[in-house]
């Protein structure tokens, strides 16, 4: 091992299973790339060598003063467009007494069986006291949550110490995630890697030919699908009945309220109206701020399209231009992705995607060169995935409905169920909008053709296929007891879907949720993140999938078993979300390494308990 510290020396160390860097001293240098080192409240813990800084990499030498600490990297590390930043009043930052002391949540679990562990606890840090109530926080009196099992800390957790060490936390994150954008070296545990990002050199989905050839079988897909099942018939046939005019799929009322559609979304999303929120930090060191109101855009749409049913508009024309609004939603992203693919050319290296620039153009166009591209503050990936074609999907459903109903006089129930199914998965996506700036799609995949079709073409217009053939099939119906089964089954993979996805998205948030108590949790070496092991996430590795596939069978079977294409949704996204898990099953296992080998030791299914 290359000796960077010297014993005695004053250095920088990450807590163990924690992001935060606090001071220490080298004890001794172990075999193995390790350092014992003493945290200043007296623990000493054997620590990775890239855990183990030198102070002057966070902007001090010698100083000792929190206060000077934070003043300056302030000062160095804002960029012009942050908004200010809560400041945390507690000077304990670094106290590893008081991260100590909430570790006794769910981590410490993960952390005692941890083999690289063997930290004796000081008596200060078993019996950590919080600081003076009401220093920290304006929080009025903080309640005790409820206790942990036992553990070797027997400190209780008040929901204030939980709220400070996760303010603290961010603060850390956050001012040493600037801080590296000035400075070459990596900041281990943060997975900030300054500079360009390193080209893509795994392919996926078939490399540049299958890129290339996906690029035509999914906008093909989704005419196919209006071919093969219309009014007239709905069988599964090799060629589709399609019509062979220019303007059978494009004409300029089509284009121009899709067009409009964008830009009323587009206008909402720039309303001054919902908090910003930040993004998982850059790799420049940069947050990017997020506006969070989708669901009020949800909200204003359904008022928009409740005033146009009033005022009588002809609300019937978007089933009668299906194809033509399909069209022109293909042809848009196709555009755009080119436009952005060729602005993603100029974009600074370290603004690339690490998954889509591989250097060939077919590929990175498909997957997404840029990360985040943006005018402005207009993030239009997440613009993109949340508002035009999710909102849209569920404007179409209205709209179907509007046909059947002027039509029949009456909806049917199999429409009804169909509709307020899924208005009830994007309303839980927008209201829970947020969550989405922690998953991969956000924060690792590009904005290519991939995603821009797929959120602008491919939802709004595969997702409505059981709609519009409950419209064309208006004989079909559902009994009051059929009724009821689907709303029980789509509730069970609702409730499923949800509860899972909020465990994950709390514990990732916050480990030390009083809510998660009693939840284990297995620690990882690589990026400090423990995986949870009960609950949900020790049923099947991917409980919100398996939600999710419940939710899509509840969304096909009100077509009724006499046809098989309205049932495309369900065998498509079981694809779709096998596909998915294999992916995330390989990075996890990258990134996790042995830990990710003991989840899945522990938790044998994927996505179907005892099945697969
Ligand atoms: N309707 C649609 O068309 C689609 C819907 N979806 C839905 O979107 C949602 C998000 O899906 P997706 O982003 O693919 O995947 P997940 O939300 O399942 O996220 C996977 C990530 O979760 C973390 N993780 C995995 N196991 C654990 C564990 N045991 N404990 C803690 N963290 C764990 C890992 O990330 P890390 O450790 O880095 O946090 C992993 O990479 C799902 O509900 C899915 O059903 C997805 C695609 C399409
Ligand atoms: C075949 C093809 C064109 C693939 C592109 C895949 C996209 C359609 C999906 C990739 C991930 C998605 C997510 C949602 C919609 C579909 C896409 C864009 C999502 C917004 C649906 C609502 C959920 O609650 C969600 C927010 C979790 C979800 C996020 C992923």
């Amino acid at each position: 091992m290359s000796r960077r510290h010297e014993e005695g020396q004053t250095v920088m160390a990450k807590w163990p299973g924690s992001h935060l860097w606090f001071h220490a001293k080298v004890l001794k240098t172990l075999e193995g790339d390790k350092y014992v080192v003493r945290f200043e409240e007296g623990t000493e813990e054997e620590v990775a060598a890239h855990h183990v800084l030198s102070e002057s990499y966070f902007g001090r030498s010698g100083s000792k003063s929190p206060s000077r600490r934070r003043s300056r990297s302030r000062s160095r590390g804002r960029s012009p467009g942050r908004t200010p930043r809560r400041r945390s009043k507690s000077p304990a930052i670094k106290t590893p007494k008081v991260a100590k002391a909430n570790s006794s949540g769910t981590p410490a679990r993960g952390r005692r069986e941890s083999p690289r562990k063997v930290a004796k606890s000081t008596p200060a840090a078993k019996t950590a006291t919080p600081e003076p109530k009401g220093k920290a926080s304006p929080e009025p009196k903080a309640k005790s949550s409820p206790e942990p099992k036992a553990t070797s800390t027997p400190a209780k957790i008040t929901k204030m110490e939980v709220k400070k060490v996760v303010e603290q936390k961010s603060e850390v994150v956050h001012r040493y995630a600037t801080r590296s954008s000035t400075n070459k070296e990596l900041v281990p545990g943060l997975d900030l890697k300054p500079g360009a990002v390193p080209k893509t050199t795994e392919y996926e989905f078939g490399g540049p030919v299958g890129a290339f050839l996906l690029t035509f079988l999914l906008p093909a897909t989704v005419l196919y699908l209006y071919g093969v099942c219309n009014k007239a018939h709905c069988d599964l046939v090799f060629v589709p009945h399609l019509p062979k005019t220019l303007d059978a799929y494009f004409n300029t009322n089509a284009a121009l309220v899709f067009l409009g559609w964008f830009a009323f979304q587009a206008l909402i999303y720039m309303l001054p109206i919902g908090r910003l929120a930040d993004g998982v930090p850059l790799r420049d060191g940069r947050m990017l701020k997020y506006r969070i109101n989708a669901f009020f855009a949800f909200v204003v749409s359904l008022a928009a399209f409740g005033a146009a049913y009033h005022y009588k508009a002809p609300l019937g024309w978007v089933y009668d231009n299906y194809l033509q609004l399909a069209s022109t939603a293909t042809a848009f992203s196709l555009l755009m992705s080119v436009v952005l693919y060729i602005r993603a050319r100029r974009a600074p290296k370290s603004a690339l995607s690490p998954v889509g620039n591989s250097g060939n153009a077919v590929y990175d166009f498909f997957i997404g060169h840029e990360l985040n591209p943006r005018i402005g503050s207009f993030d239009l990936k997440y613009f993109c995935e949340l508002r035009p074609g999710l909102i849209g999907w569920v404007m179409i459903n209205l709209c179907l409905c509007a046909k059947h109903y002027s039509e029949h006089g009456q909806l049917s129930t199999a429409l009804t169920c169909v509709t307020l199914f899924q208005a009830l998965y994007v309303a839980d996506a927008l209201w829970f909008e947020d969550a989405i700036l922690t998953t991969n799609d956000i924060t690792t995949e590009g904005f290519g053709f991939m995603l821009a079709f797929g959120d602008l073409a491919w939802v709004p217009f595969t997702y409505t296929l059981q709609g519009r053939y409950l419209v064309d099939h208006p004989e079909h119906d559902l009994t009051n007891v059929q009724a009821a089964l689907i709303v029980l089954l789509n509730l069970l993979g609702f409730w499923i879907f949800r509860a899972s996805n909020s465990q994950k998205n709390a514990f990732r948030r916050n480990p030390y949720d009083p809510k998660l108590q009693g939840l284990e949790s297995i620690p990882t070496n690589v990026t400090n993140k423990s995986l949870l092991v009960s609950g949900w996430w020790g049923l099947v590795r991917h409980p919100n999938y398996l939600g999710d596939l419940i939710m899509a069978l509840a969304w096909c079977l009100p077509c009724g078993f006499n046809h098989v294409v309205p049932y495309f949704y369900v065998i498509y996204f079981t694809i779709l979300l096998i596909h998915r898990e294999r992916r995330d099953h390989l990075v996890c296992s990258k990134k996790y390494g042995a830990a990710w080998d003991k989840y899945c030791e522990r938790v044998k299914y994927r996505i179907f308990p005892y099945i697969y």
